[in-house]
């Protein structure tokens, strides 16, 4: 089988909540998925459970490589989060060269410079300011240009067009289904329409409580 991500299973409870449970999907090479639902509905802690960012009550999640190597799956992606993971005080070269450095490319491709990563987001013209200097919108560009200088198949991405113009959003929808091209796969929660052609759809509809009975609870 092609590469993949595959999940069973997976719950996630906070506290006396149970934020989602049994969750489980499969995605191969070229394809994508959106976690939609309204605020708080467990989106954010789905991707972050997927990474194993947070304690899980139970289920896996795992990268499929070659010779169905089986891999915790932060080793094969990227993670872009609501916030922007930049040294404000490093210029936006600096910040991507960084990280270029530390994340290194993952087998089967190779991640751009900093500076075609910038072009590719539209932004070269901003990369000796100091990543503090830029705006709502530049940040996350350059945020997301962090994509590209490192080769990861799998791309996290929480409400990845968040504070983008239109024509951002467009240049990023570009960007995604390049990447999904390239054999690349994604899941993404997000409040709006990505772009994302052929994109599968998981919907949250929210934590519930774990007992459900007060007086029951007072027992525990
Ligand atoms: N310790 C806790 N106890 C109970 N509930 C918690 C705890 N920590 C987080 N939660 C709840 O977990 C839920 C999931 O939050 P999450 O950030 O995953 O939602 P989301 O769908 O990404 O929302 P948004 O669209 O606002 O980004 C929220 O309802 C939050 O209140």
């Amino acid at each position: 089988m092609a590469l993949r991500i595959e999940a069973a299973g997976l719950s996630v409870s906070r506290g006396d909540m149970l934020i989602f449970s049994n969750l489980s999907l499969t995605l191969s090479a070229g394809q994508s998925m959106v976690f939609t639902g309204p605020n708080g509905a467990g989106k954010s802690t789905a991707l972050r459970a997927l990474l194993g960012l947070v304690g899980k009550t139970g289920g896996h999640a795992h990268f499929i490589g070659e010779n169905e190597t089986a891999l915790p799956l932060a080793f094969a992606a990227h993670y872009l989060a609501h916030q922007n993971a930049m040294k404000p005080e490093l210029t936006a070269r600096e910040n991507l060269a960084v990280w270029k450095r530390i994340l290194g490319d993952f087998e089967g491709g190779a991640g751009l410079d900093p500076e075609e990563a910038a072009d590719a987001v539209g932004l070269e013209g901003v990369l000796d300011l100091p990543f503090a200097y830029l705006s709502a919108g530049q940040k996350r560009r350059i945020a997301f240009a962090r994509l590209l200088v490192a080769w990861r198949p799998v791309w996290l991405l929480d409400e990845p067009t968040a504070a983008l113009d239109k024509a951002a959003r467009e240049t990023v929808a570009t960007l995604m289904n390049s990447h999904l091209g390239k054999g690349g796969i994604i899941i993404a929660a997000t409040h709006e329409p990505l772009g994302l052609e052929a994109a599968e759809a998981m919907a949250f509809t929210g934590p519930t409580r774990l007992v459900a009975d007060p007086f029951m609870a007072e027992a525990f």
